[in-house]
């Protein structure tokens, strides 16, 4: 994936590096990137937010970094944390080649282990916008912790990717029922197929 946006992107053109990498994955080899489908769907939800800060939840490849990063003011600031270091070492370099590096900060480690320390280590007092795809396990146990350490304020946005497949249910049921949060389904396609899933767009009502 890499070698193929090094050959196929231009160097600081983010929408190049995306579609260099959309191109591989219908053609060559499916990976679990958003999406150009679900991709669209997160790039209305970045622009409409239009966040100073925001939190993404498993880089992978940094796909979805790119995307998001692109679309940012220019003080805004995007911290993605990523668990597993191979992962995190082709984000990086996709991120570079995307020219986006001055936006983005990737933090490798266990997302309960630095959620803690948001505010301490990065001077972040709370997230506009919070993008969920990292162990679908995680993302109920995030959020409360989220929440916990103060982190999300009146009208912060929480975007789950992959609400159906592979699935969240403890999350959905979470988010959905509670008073704290008004929740809305988009209704999309696993990336790269034909098979059902979505993402979750939430408001944290305080
Ligand atoms: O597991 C996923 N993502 C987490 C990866 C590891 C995160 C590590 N980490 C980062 C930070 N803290 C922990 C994922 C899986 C699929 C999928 C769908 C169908 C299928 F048949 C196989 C796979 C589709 C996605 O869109 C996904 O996002
Ligand atoms: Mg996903």
């Amino acid at each position: 994936m890499l070698a193929a946006v090094q050959k196929n992107a231009t160097r600081g053109d983010p929408r190049s590096v995306v579609k260099a990498i959309d191109q591989f994955c219908r053609q060559k080899e499916w990976a679990m990137n958003v999406g150009d489908e679900k991709g669209c769907i997160l790039d209305s939800v970045v622009t409409e937010v239009n966040p100073a800060t925001v939190l993404e939840l498993g880089t992978y490849c940094g796909y979805s970094t790119v995307r998001i990063a692109s679309l940012l003011p220019s003080n805004a600031k995007l911290i993605t944390l990523e668990f597993n270091p191979d992962y995190a070492a082709i984000a990086r370099q996709v991120i570079a080649w995307a020219g986006l590096e001055d936006k983005v900060q990737l933090v490798e480690g266990a997302s309960g282990d630095w959620i803690p320390k948001m505010k301490e280590k990065f001077g972040i007092e709370t997230f506009d916008l919070v993008f969920l795809d990292h162990w679908k396990d995680r993302y109920l146990p995030d959020t409360k912790l989220m929440e916990e350490c103060g982190l999300l304020r009146k009208g912060s946005i929480l975007l789950a990717d992959n609400v159906i497949c592979p699935g969240t249910p403890d999350y959905l049921e979470y988010i959905r029922n509670s008073p704290r949060y008004k929740s809305q389904y988009f209704k999309s396609h696993l990336e790269y197929t034909k098979v059902e899933d979505g993402l979750e767009k939430s408001v944290f009502l305080g």
